[in-house]
């Protein structure tokens, strides 16, 4: 089949890659002309594992293309999906311009049917801003073409994006045309073997399934940080909670561990974006409000362990700092709670020495030549001079350091952990100081 699909970010390129390696002819369009130049020389401008050998593959194999051409995007495919960012609006909505800009780029330039299928993460309602944007641009052109707009939520991770799209837990279909829905299985029937994955239903309720389960995700999260603050004062320790609640089948291990904060380009945006719906239609959504405060309250968390540990401040002090990314396995910054803690530790005159194994360019771009933040090329450049260690991303790398060895680089011994890494028993024996989150 021929697909266009529009924004060539983290959604983009990891749907372009996987759909036109199960065979499909593939053609991913963006507006940013120096990112499409690089992925035409197979440069590829994000950090996920496996991508970059997929793209090019498929395009060697002659299945896969860039442009910044919107004519020729809109001509190739049958399928236009719209992957562009929805990022937050000054008030917390989505801003919806990037994608409402797709629709009408496809209505300027379609000769034919087009089905335009939304993967972008979009506000109830927002099929249907897009059938308009289609038909007043067809109105402008005096044609009556015929299209559809399907709403089909993208609910791959960061870090291991392919997997996900590749053996996805569920396809979420919403369309109001049973024929859609059947082109539509009839693409995804590669993701579709082993079991049954297509869930199909109304529009308004696919485009609402995606913001319940980020939200749902993001109030486990949040919920074990309230716990772990509260284990803290209590004597309790919440990794053994979690392990006893985890056990439950009801409850389950995933998303229930505690630590400095959600972050990510979806938790924080989409979880604000909701409750801004709930406002929009006249109900105050609480329990979302909450959800978001406790993880702004817990990014500043380890700050709060530091300031603590060290009463008279952290002026002059320098801080080893193992993880800039919001979660391992991507080089994404997007509201990482290493920014928070950056910016806290500087502002108050330490020294940060910041290592990660993929995002240090990110962290350059974002902070270039910040007062006391220094970005270190190697783990171990992150132990000289330093007097604490701090961890913010869970790496594998950071797992099973020689706490004896950092017990004779660290001046003050101690360590705090914003991710509970690691065995208290294991980092005390080193005669380190051991502060997690929650324990
Ligand atoms: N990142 C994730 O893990 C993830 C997962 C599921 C869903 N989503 C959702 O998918 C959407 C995209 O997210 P992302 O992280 O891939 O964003 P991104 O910022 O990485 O990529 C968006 C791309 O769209 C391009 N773009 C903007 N306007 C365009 C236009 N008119 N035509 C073509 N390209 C255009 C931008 O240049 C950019 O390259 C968002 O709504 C997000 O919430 C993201
Ligand atoms: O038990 C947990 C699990 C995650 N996190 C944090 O939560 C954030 C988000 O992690 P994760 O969900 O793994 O990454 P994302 O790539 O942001 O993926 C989420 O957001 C995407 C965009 O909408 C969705 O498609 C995915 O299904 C959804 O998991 C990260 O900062 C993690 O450190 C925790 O603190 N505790």
């Amino acid at each position: 089949m021929k697909i266009t699909v529009f924004g060539s970010g983290y959604v983009g390129l990891v749907t372009g890659a996987c759909l036109a390696d199960v065979g499909n002819q593939v053609m991913c369009m963006d507006v940013d002309q120096a990112k499409i130049d690089k992925l035409k020389q197979g440069i590829i401008p994000i950090y996920e594992p496996g991508l970059e050998e997929m793209v090019k593959d498929n395009m060697l194999a002659g299945r896969l293309q860039f442009t910044t051409d919107v004519k020729e995007a809109v001509d190739f495919g049958l399928f236009q999906f719209v992957a562009v960012g929805t990022p937050p609006d000054e008030d917390g909505s989505a801003d919806l311009k990037y994608v409402l800009a797709v629709a009408k780029s496809v209505a300027e330039h379609m000769t034919d049917y087009k089905i335009i299928v939304d993967k972008s993460t979009v506000p109830v309602g927002t099929a249907d801003k897009v059938k308009q944007t289609v038909l007043d641009e067809l109105a402008k052109r005096g044609e009556t073409l015929e299209f559809d707009v399907v709403s089909n939520p993208e609910f791959l991770k960061e870090g291991s994006a392919l997997d996900d799209f590749m053996k996805p837990d569920r396809i979420v279909i919403g369309t109001d045309n049973p024929r859609t829905a059947e082109l539509l299985k009839a693409l995804y029937a590669p993701f579709n073997r082993s079991r049954e994955r297509v869930i199909t239903m109304d529009i308004r309720s696919a485009e609402l399934t995606k913001y319940a389960a980020n939200a749902m995700l993001a109030t486990k999260i949040s919920f074990m940080n309230e716990l772990a603050n509260l284990a803290e004062r209590l004597g309790a320790d919440i990794e053994h909670v979690r392990h006893g609640i985890g056990s439950d089948s009801r409850i389950g291990y995933s998303f229930i561990y505690p630590g400095c904060g959600y972050g990510g380009s979806c938790f924080p945006k989409d979880v604000k974006a909701l409750e801004r719906t709930a406002k929009e239609m006249g109900y105050h959504a609480e329990l979302l409000s909450a959800v978001e405060n406790v993880n702004d309250r817990q990014k500043h968390r380890l700050f709060e362990k530091i300031s603590a540990h060290y009463p008279d401040g952290v002026q002059g002090k320098t801080f080893a700092l193992w993880g800039l990314a919001f979660k391992p396995n991507t080089d994404d910054m997007r509201e990482a709670p290493s920014r928070v803690l950056i910016d806290a530790l500087t502002a108050a005159g330490a020294t940060v020495q910041a290592y990660d194994p993929e995002a240090l360019h990110e962290a350059r771009r974002i902070f270039g030549d910040k007062a006391g933040l220094m970005y270190c090329e190697k783990q171990a450049d992150t132990l000289q001079t330093a007097d604490a260690l701090i961890i913010v991303t869970e790496w594998k790398q950071f797992r099973s350091p020689d706490f004896d060895a950092l017990s004779r680089s660290l001046s003050d011994k101690v360590i705090f952990d914003g991710r509970n890494m690691y065995e208290p028993k294991f980092v005390k024996q080193a005669g380190l100081r051991y502060y997690a989150i929650g324990r």
